[in-house]
């Protein structure tokens, strides 16, 4: 079976958040699993692109509106990721450094659906289905089923995956005749509340849609930005199919990225070590329970109620519990977090900016990693953390409810609270503080966490029964 996997992100060719880790490692396990999956995404002017050889493998002009544009398909050469990578490169519009945020993204997303649409159109393949992921791709079911120019397409089964159902990649009418010839009768599909749509296009015209978390599915129907109402209409089309994490990269026993490795057994003295060396950097306490967060300082993370939560923390504790804060985004929070830093520089440490070899380390060193999230579809750095037997304090939303079990409870492992509010953080870092001066039951809490399983295999195989269930030839 082939499939096409459709993304803004994938890693490591280039990775803002938690669509690149699983777009990165999907395809891969299903490739295992014996599927012919391939990623296509736009050309980033990124490390990785320089440092891998490539193929022009297509090249084709195409219509953006009134605007002809050239675009190239490149394939990387020796599928060193585990499955094959192709990029749309498009001088001008497709070849920058950054993923988002320039002035006309709208065009960038557009300009590379068409163009992924042209090329396996007019190059003759017939992919088994095609998966879309976010917004960004939420165009192609509508195209492929609505323009005429892609008739040859109309058979093919889509599926839309929504890892965070908050952006929309809206925009206006007057934009329309970027899209190639459309069935006019038709153009309701792409509305949602009188914009184009493209997630809410996505959702009504694909085959199928899953979210992140069974939880978060759920959740759609409440809270969407708006969409509320067209996820209860579309419910039956919806199945949540949790994430995994990829763990080859993510392996405590042979992660490059960690000064010491650990496994199950060595945990206790391999964790110590690596939080010594992280201690040292920021300038912290070995002795005291290190709580960290990594992550998007954004609304959605609820970042900004950190540096209220970690100064009463503080104050509290009599300075017996430590933070350290990795992330970037909302500058409002992250002045905040500098300041924080610089009234209390023994019990709080900040680094903000985006830095993959830290973040590893952090999950290898720190006791606890705190996600107050107000909206998470899946979350993965709370997988990540287990594996590398750190205890997740998490507020019961999305996919951390669907993860994380206290440990108040039978079985249980993690620390949950109700709300994203000073008050519910500060109970929680007490539990974590009065738990951390009981070392045998953290040892115990830290093996049972990095035996459960988080891996592909799982989720790979019910994403493989959704696309059978769609072509049932297989
Ligand atoms: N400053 C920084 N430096 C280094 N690394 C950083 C970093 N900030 C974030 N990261 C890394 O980025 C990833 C974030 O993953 P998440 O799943 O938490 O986030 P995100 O909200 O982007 O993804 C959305 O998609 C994913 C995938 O479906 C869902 O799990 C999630 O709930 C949904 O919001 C992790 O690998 C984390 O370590």
């Amino acid at each position: 079976m082939r499939i096409f996997h459709l993304s803004a992100e994938c890693y490591p060719v280039a990775k803002v958040g938690g669509l690149a880790d699983v777009v990165g490692a999907l395809p891969k396990y299903q490739n295992l699993a014996g599927l012919q999956a391939a990623v296509v995404m736009p050309y980033y002017n990124r490390k990785f692109v320089h440092e891998n050889a490539f193929d022009i493998v297509f090249q084709g002009t195409t219509l953006l509106g009134t605007r002809r544009i050239y675009f190239e398909i490149l394939k990387e050469q020796t599928d060193t990721l585990g499955f094959e990578l192709y990029l749309v490169k498009i001088p001008g519009l497709l070849d920058r450094e950054n993923v988002y945020s320039y002035p006309d993204e709208k065009e960038q997303f557009i300009a590379f659906q068409i163009a992924f649409l042209d090329w396996i159109n007019w190059s003759g393949q017939t992919p088994d289905l095609i998966h879309c992921h976010d917004h960004h791709s939420g165009l192609v079911p509508f195209m492929m089923y609505h323009s005429a120019l892609y008739r040859r397409l109309a058979h093919i089964p889509t599926i839309f995956t929504i890892h965070n159902g908050q952006y929309h990649g809206a925009f206006g009418w007057e934009k329309l005749n970027y899209l190639p010839e459309i069935d006019f009768y038709k153009t309701g599909l792409l509305d949602w509340n009188g914009a184009i749509n493209p997630l809410a296009s996505a959702v009504k015209c694909c085959w199928r849609f899953t979210t992140v978390s069974p939880s978060y599915l759920q959740e759609l129907s409440i809270s969407s930005n708006g969409l509320e109402y067209l996820f209860y209409v579309e419910r039956d089309k919806g199945t949540g199919i949790i994430n995994g994490i990829d763990t080859e990269v993510w392996n405590p026993e042979t992660d490059p990225m960690l000064p010491e490795h650990f496994n199950p057994t060595t945990v206790t003295k391999g964790k110590q070590k690596n939080k010594e060396i992280l201690c040292e950097r920021f300038g912290l306490s070995v002795d005291k329970p290190l709580i960290a967060f990594i992550g998007r300082l954004v609304s959605e993370k609820g970042s900004d109620v950190l540096p209220a939560a970690i100064e009463r923390s503080i104050k509290e504790h009599g300075d017996n519990v430590n933070f350290l804060i990795l992330g970037a985004g909302d500058s409002a929070t992250e002045l905040s977090l500098s300041l924080l830093k610089q009234l209390h520089p023994q019990n709080c440490n900040v680094f903000i900016g985006y830095d993959e070899s830290l973040a590893h380390l952090i999950y290898a060193g720190v006791d606890f990693l705190l996600m107050p999230s107000r909206v998470e579809p899946c979350g993965l750095n709370q997988m990540y953390a287990m594996r590398y037997g750190t205890m997740p304090m998490v507020r019961s939303t999305g996919g951390l409810k669907d993860t994380v079990i206290d440990f108040g409870e039978e079985g249980g492992y993690g620390i949950r609270f109700a709300n994203v509010s000073v008050d519910d953080i500060c109970v929680s870092v007490t539990r974590a503080a009065v738990l951390y001066k009981d070392s045998r039951k953290i040892q115990t809490l830290r093996k049972r966490m990095m035996a459960l399983d988080f891996s592909w295999d799982r989720s790979a195989k019910e994403y493989m029964n959704l696309y059978e269930s769609l072509i049932p030839k297989i």
